[in-house]
């Protein structure tokens, strides 16, 4: 199914709703993804979740159902077939809890590290992790330059992760020591242009030998362009 074809004419579906969980399940096919019904049942706790911490706390402009299935799920799980399943996986600054949290639920066998600079941030994590009885992951307070002078962490993931964090740049440069030696680096953004592909450049060729792979995509049912950049030693 292509998103051309993934029409909702009444979206006014409840977090949690069986329509809001096929919604889901239904759009990740246009990724090749497949969360089943127990996965979107956790999602839907997540997202409750994160709606009622957002009363007393700042953690996402996003609160409309369907947005919440789209912009946070399906966008967080969108790279799930480019990640080596056992890998280990970090997400520098997953507010609130994105994209590692979805990735973990769909792929039970990573070992997910979550970081983030805001304690109550940090705190939704943990207390998402704790609902949701989810084992091998953790969630930190802590910058990630100051991670990557832990010494157990130097070059210490597979996968790291980033939704909304900062320029290409910027990212490349807080993830490179923690990076394992074959490891992969992917940044999640909304839409990018071509200036931004062009200063892009030199991470493809750069000296550190990375390529770098970018996939341009629209998000299911809402068209909202998305780019997945992955950086990768050949
Ligand atoms: C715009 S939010 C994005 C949150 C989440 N990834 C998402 O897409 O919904 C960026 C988050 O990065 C965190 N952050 C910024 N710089 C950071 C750093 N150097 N190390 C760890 N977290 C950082 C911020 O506290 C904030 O929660």
């Amino acid at each position: 199914m292509t998103n051309h074809e993934l029409r909702i004419t009444n979206h006014k579906f409840p977090i949690g709703s069986a329509q809001w969980k096929y919604l889901i399940i239904e759009g990740a096919k246009t990724f090749d993804v497949c969360p089943d019904q127990e996965k979107t049942g956790q999602f839907a706790i997540h997202g409750l979740e994160l709606l009622k911490w957002n009363r007393k706390m700042n953690l996402t402009a996003i609160t409309d159902p369907l947005e919440v299935a789209v912009k946070h799920f399906l966008d967080s799980i969108a790279p799930a077939p480019v990640i080596p399943p056992s890998s280990s996986l970090l997400d520098i600054g997953s507010g609130g809890g994105f994209p590692g949290i979805p990735l973990k639920i769909l792929i039970p066998s990573l070992s997910v590290t979550l970081i983030d600079t805001s304690r109550k941030k940090v705190s939704f994590q943990k207390h998402i992790i704790r609902t949701l009885k989810l084992g091998n992951i953790k969630a930190r307070h802590i910058r990630a330059e100051d991670l990557a002078r832990e010494k157990p962490f130097a070059k210490a993931f597979d996968v790291i992760i980033c939704r909304a964090l900062s320029s290409l740049d910027a990212f490349v440069a807080m993830a490179r020591p923690l990076l394992a030696e074959h490891g992969m680096m992917i940044a999640l953004k909304g839409k990018v242009s071509e200036a931004e592909i062009e200063s892009w450049e030199n991470l493809k060729t750069g000296k550190d030998g990375f390529s770098l792979v970018l996939k341009k995509y629209k998000l299911p049912y809402l068209g909202a362009e998305r780019a997945i950049i992955c950086l990768k030693r050949p």
